[in-house]
This record gives structure tokens, C-alpha cells and sequence, in this order.
């Protein structure tokens, strides 16, 4: 086939084998196999051809390490990274996705805007309710500590696994955000974002859609819990109270 020609022979039962464990990041093929295609354009489109290595398969002529030793399933596609082996194309494709680098293939950023859209808006005109400042009573104070640590983990979620920018069209949230990261008393409390990014994928990513409308959920109830909050702030303010 001339789309293949070129490419590297495959492996057959009298080929030694790969280093399995070297830190090398391999996907076990088969030119042939539908399957393990998937997963091979899903590593081309996002450019990962440097960073996860092509180990072809003749499945007529198998080489007996890759059951005994590579994946007992015997199959093709197979994916060793990070320490382990993983099947299943349609499994592959969504951890190729959310583990490696490039062109995000999971349109997310569609339910992103759509779920999270109201929750930054809510901020944004809960911002414009005092004009003697950037913050939510005009001043800093106590409703800022009780949203930014929560609008932080989404700001940088959004951003970064969802190409979602919360700030985009939304100058109050934008301008709050900057005055917020001037004050040494929240910046210190900052954790790395990385981190934050890190978790979420590990929790969320491997597994289905849902996650989303789930996580989209919690964005809202900490919506109903800081407005919570800030009624409570604002009658602080009247009534002299620590209610916080
Ligand atoms: N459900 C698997 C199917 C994989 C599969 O059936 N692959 C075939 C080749 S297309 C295979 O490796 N068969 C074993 C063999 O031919 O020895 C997936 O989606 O990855």
C-alpha cells in the first residue's frame, strides 16, 4: 500500500524484543488492524510522533514475547507508558488524548462555555455591584477569600484541559483575578497549577463525558455556596457579626 510504504517492517516471531521497561513510550501495532489504526492517527494528528514509538506487529507471523511478555491479551493496539501496559483503541485514543500533549480531540470546550457559562457570569455581575474597587464589596474582604480558591482550581482547569477562559469577554472577572494576584496574602497560598491540572486529569479524564456535566455540577453548587456566603458577609457587614 503505498500510504504505508516506507514505514518501518514489522516485528515477527523471529524478532527480538523492545526493552519493555526502558521509559520509552511504545504503541504495539499492526499496519493492517482497524483497531490499532485508531489509535495511530489519534498519535500522528497530535504530533506525538516523537514521543510515543510505532512497534509494528505481524499478526500472521507473531512473536511470542508480546502475549508472554508485552500484553497478555495478545492483541494489537497495545500501549506501554509510564510503567504499564493498556488495551482497547477506543480506551487508547481518549488516554492518548488527555495524557499526551497536542491538539485536543474531545470537543470540550463546546459544554465548557455552555455549563459554565452562567457561573462566570454570576461573578461578573456580582462584581459590578460596588464601583469603589475590583473586588466584590468595592474593598477586599472576606467574599473574595471565600470565591478565589474555588474560581482559581476552575480559572486554571478551564483554561488548560477545557481551552474554556472564563475571563474571555468578562473584563470585571479579568480585572479581579489580576488585582487578587497583586495581594502577597492569596499569591502565598497559590498551589502550582501544574498540580492542580495533574489531578483533575487523573481523576477525571480516563473516564466518560459525564465527568464534565459532574464537575459542572459542583461549579454550581459552590455558586449556591458562595452566594451563600455572600448574604452572610454582606448581613456581617450591617450587623456587625462574625458569621464567616
Ligand atoms: N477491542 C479491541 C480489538 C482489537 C483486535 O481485535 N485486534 C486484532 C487485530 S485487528 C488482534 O490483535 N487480534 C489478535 C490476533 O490477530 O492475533 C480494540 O478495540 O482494541
Amino acid at each position: 500500500m503505498a500510504s504505508i510504504s516506507g514505514v518501518q517492517p514489522p516485528l515477527n516471531s523471529t524478532s527480538e524484543q523492545p526493552p519493555l521497561f526502558d521509559g520509552t513510550t511504545r504503541l504495539y501495532t499492526s499496519y493492517s488492524c482497524p483497531y490499532a489504526q485508531r489509535v495511530w492517527i489519534t498519535r500522528n494528528y497530535k504530533g506525538l510522533q516523537d514521543k510515543i514509538e510505532l512497534v509494528p506487529i505481524d499478526l500472521s507471523n507473531k512473536p511470542a514475547w508480546y502475549k508472554e511478555k508485552v500484553y497478555p491479551e495478545g492483541k494489537v493496539p497495545s500501549l506501554k507508558h509510564n510503567g504499564k501496559v493498556l488495551g482497547e483503541s477506543l480506551d487508547l485514543i481518549k488516554y492518548v488524548d488527555a495524557n499526551f500533549e497536542g491538539t485536543p480531540l474531545f470537543p470540550n470546550h463546546h459544554p465548557a462555555k455552555k455549563e459554565f457559562g452562567p457561573a462566570s457570569d454570576f461573578l461578573e455581575n456580582a462584581l459590578g455591584k460596588f464601583d469603589d474597587g475590583p473586588f466584590f464589596l468595592g474593598q477586599f474582604s472576606l467574599v473574595d477569600i471565600a470565591y478565589i480558591p474555588f474560581v482559581e482550581r476552575f480559572h486554571i482547569v478551564l483554561a488548560e484541559v477545557f481551552k474554556h477562559d472564563i475571563t474571555e469577554g468578562r473584563p470585571k472577572l479579568a480585572t479581579w483575578i489580576e488585582e487578587l494576584n497583586k495581594i502577597g496574602a492569596y499569591t502565598q497560598t497559590r498551589v502550582d497549577p501544574q498540580i492542580i491540572v495533574d489531578k483533575f486529569k487523573e481523576r477525571h479524564m480516563n473516564s466518560d463525558l459525564i465527568l464534565i456535566f459532574l464537575f459542572a455540577t459542583w461549579l454550581k453548587l459552590v455558586h449556591f455556596y458562595c452566594a451563600a456566603s455572600t448574604v452572610k458577609v454582606e448581613l456581617q457587614q450591617t450587623s456587625s457579626e462574625i458569621f464567616l
